[in-house]
């Protein structure tokens, strides 16, 4: 997968392409990554690429020109098959980004990714330039490179031989659309708080349905939206009855 940045600041793009599995699966050729500053594409001297709003108001707008040369430059450099390929722009005003979606994206073969700051773009990139606007959330940050690089780490995660063998994103706590189970390594015994017996039983069946019993009570309790739309295994549903019970008496 190649993945290209609009952005002001490419630099920090680095806490993602030189670091941890997604800065080792890079370097290793797994995926690919450039910057492209739209700067380089003022058309003035002083590399203007914001402007104040048309209607006045606070802040200043991200240029169309700049931003439109700069999506060209990156069609230019896609790899693989063109049409396999995806321009996102990342705002508060997205769909918000799901589970559903980072598994469409991790299939692409090309995502750029545009990156607003100030207080956004002007409107007629997004209609000319731009496929899909995203959220990672109902909150605004001051630039649009952390959630690009939320929304990369989460894709790259089902990129085959990113996380290699031993971890795959499919056991990740939303591949099931539960929340993840409690976690526990040596010592076994921290601040007098012992380790729960099963866990070190050996008995991987009923480890496993220990943690099970563990995911969908935490999921209950903390995001029982999540159990309104999930369809239920028998096992599941054994569970559940029985942690309601629980909390009945
Ligand atoms: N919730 C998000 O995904 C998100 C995306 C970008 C962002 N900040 C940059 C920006 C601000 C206003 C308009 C367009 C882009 N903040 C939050």
């Amino acid at each position: 997968m190649f993945i290209q940045a609009i952005t002001l600041f490419p630099e920090m793009f680095e806490s993602i392409t030189e670091y941890g599995v997604t800065g080792r699966a890079r370097k290793q050729d797994i995926w690919q990554f450039a910057a492209i500053n739209p700067r380089q594409f003022a058309d003035n001297k002083l590399g203007y690429i914001d402007d104040r709003p048309f209607g006045g108001g606070v802040g200043m707008v991200m240029m169309a020109e700049p931003l439109f040369c700069a999506i060209q430059a990156a069609k230019q450099q896609f790899s693989g098959s063109l049409k396999n390929s995806r321009v996102i722009y990342l705002s508060p005003q997205g769909q918000s980004l799901s589970h559903k979606k980072v598994l469409e994206l991790s299939q692409l073969d090309n995502l750029v990714l545009l990156c607003g700051r100030y207080e956004g773009v002007d409107e007629r990139v997004l209609q000319t330039a731009v496929d899909e606007e995203i959220s990672i959330g109902d909150f605004v940050v001051s630039g649009g490179e952390l959630p690009a690089m939320m929304l990369m780490d989460a894709v790259l995660r089902f990129v085959p031989n990113v996380l290699g063998e031993i971890a795959s994103a499919e056991q990740d706590s939303f591949a099931d659309g539960l929340l993840d189970y409690p976690h526990y390594t040596r010592p076994a015994e921290f601040q007098g708080m012992a380790v729960p017996d099963i866990l070190k039983s050996g008995n991987h069946a009923l480890i496993a349905e220990w943690r099970l019993e563990q995911s969908l009570r935490r999921t209950l309790t903390r995001r029982p939206d999540l159990l309104v739309s999930r369809e239920l295994l028998p096992q599941e549903t054994r569970l559940l009855d029985k942690i309601r019970q629980e909390s009945d008496e």
